[in-house]
Order: structure tokens, then sequence, then C-alpha cells
């Protein structure tokens, strides 16, 4: 048996060859441009500063399929996932863009957040500010920055970036090392990745233990692997009240009871 190929890291190469094609047909210097259009913004960061009317922020996203589970909903669409997300209750939603490994698009993106009046995250790979104007352009309220594939050198770049084109910015941790190096960066809303990008392997211990090591004016949101309420409750009796919730969403047929129940609203 051959060892594991680093998805990330294939990932990684596709997506800075699609930034790249991208760049021949629209100029950096004219999405800049684009991006500085009047949006109507929604705060991101602001649904998620303080625990809602149950206790637990629901971050619900839009995820077609992923490198660890394959096709998670055949069909799926966004407009009428976004609807009942709102409908259960989330604070937020987070969008799958890039195509290859997720089957997300921008126009999920659009069609998603033009469905409800929630604040949207653009869940992408950034490898260049390209993406960043074009998430603005696109009509996202925040991006992913994921602190194991850039330098903290790129991450205060992208973050001051954010600041200037009215973005919040979501900057992701797997370990005690990264989230140094996110705070070094300047991150203030810091999600904890539960999930082993290398392994796959869920472990939300990662969140309760990693937010021990988190500075008073972060905060914190739990990613990946969360099922029920029982998870739920584990991670917010910790002092943590953010999850950020896929596949346990998107493969259930009444994703807003779903959300209720997860929130304790049920
Ligand atoms: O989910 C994957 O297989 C994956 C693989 C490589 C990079 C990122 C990946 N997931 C992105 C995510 O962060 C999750 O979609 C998100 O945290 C929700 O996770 P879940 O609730 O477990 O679907």
């Amino acid at each position: 048996m051959g060892n594991k190929p680093d998805i990330l890291k294939v990932i990684l190469e596709h997506k800075k060859l699609e930034v790249e094609a991208c760049r021949t047909k629209v100029s950096e210097e004219a999405l800049a441009e684009m991006a500085k259009a009047d949006r109507q913004r929604r705060y991101f960061m602001q649904s998620l500063s303080q625990p809602g009317p149950f206790g637990a922020n629901i971050i619900a996203e839009v995820k077609r399929a992923s490198p660890s589970k394959g096709i998670i909903r055949e069909g799926l669409d966004p407009a009428v996932q976004a609807q009942a997300y709102e409908k259960g209750g989330a604070a937020a939603m987070s969008v799958l863009t890039d195509n290859k490994f997720f089957q997300g698009s921008n126009d999920d993106l659009k069609a998603a957040r033009a469905a409800c009046s929630l604040p949207v995250i653009r869940k992408d790979f950034i490898v260049s500010l390209y993406q960043i104007y074009e998430a603005a352009v696109m009509g996202a309220d925040a991006i992913l920055l994921i602190t194991r594939t850039l330098t903290v050198e790129f991450m205060q770049r992208a973050l001051a970036l954010c600041k200037e084109l009215g973005l919040d910015a979501l900057v992701e941790v797997h370990s005690e090392e990264e989230l140094d190096q996110a705070g070094a960066a300047g991150a203030k809303l810091v999600g904890v990745n539960n999930r082993d990008l290398k392994t796959f392997v869920t472990d939300i211990e990662t969140t309760i233990r990693l937010h021990k090591r988190m500075t008073a004016d972060q905060v914190a949101v739990c990613e990946s692997g969360i099922k029920d309420r029982a998870d739920i409750q584990r991670v917010m009796d910790a002092g943590v009240f953010n999850f950020l919730i896929g596949e346990t969403l998107v493969r259930s047929d009444d994703p807003a009871a779903t959300i209720r129940e997860l929130t304790g609203a049920a």
C-alpha cells in the first residue's frame, strides 16, 4: 500500500493554476476596482460575537461533496438549503465555492446569499489576494484563511485587504503552532478545524484544547465533525459557542429541524 497523497497539497496546486487562469480573463487591477463597488454588507463576525438565543450559534454549510466523504447530497439546491438554514435559526452560512474537490461554485454562493438574509463566508482555498477581491465581487461577507497553507506575512496582508474591502476573515487552525501563527497575523475570529486534513480523522477535543490557548480578544469557532447536540454541549461546556457544521445538515432531510435540535431550540 502506498502513502495517502497530501490532499491539501493537491488542492493548493490546482487552486494556483485556477487563479492564474482567471487572471488571464480579468486582471487583478480590474477585479480590485469592481470590489470597491457598494455592497449590502452583512456582518459575519458580529453574528458570532455573542452566544445566540439558545446558546450555540450555527454557521450552516452548503457542501455538495468533499474529498473525505465524496458526494454528500446529490442535487443539492443552495437556495432551498439557505432558506431552511435561516428558518432553523442559523447565525450565518458557509458556502463551498471550490468546484474540483467540493463541486461548489461562485454561483452557489450567490444563489444561497440571495435566498436569505444570513451573512455568508466564501469557503475556498485562498492562495492569492486575487481571490479576496473575487469574494467581495461575488457578494461574500467573509473569507476563510487556512493557517497551515499560508505564511504569517501573507495572512497579515490578507487581513488588511479584508478590512479595506469590508470583509471578515475566519482564520483556521488545527494545532498550537498554527494558533500562535494566526495570533501573530492578528486573527480575531479563529476557527479550530477538528478534522486533521492529512488523515481526515475528526476529534472535537481539538477545539477544547486550543480554545484554552486563545486570547480574550479572539472569538472561537468549532469546525467539522459535529454530529449531535451532545457534541455541541460538550464544546459549549468548555466555553465555545460557535459551530461550523456541514455534513450533518446537508445529509438531513429537514435541516431547519436539525439546526433547532443542535442549538437546543427544539
Ligand atoms: O471535508 C473535507 O473532506 C475536507 C478536505 C480537505 C480540506 C477541507 C475539507 N473540509 C472543509 C471543511 O472545513 C468542512 O467542510 C467544514 O468544517 C464542515 O465540516 P463537517 O461538518 O464535518 O462537514
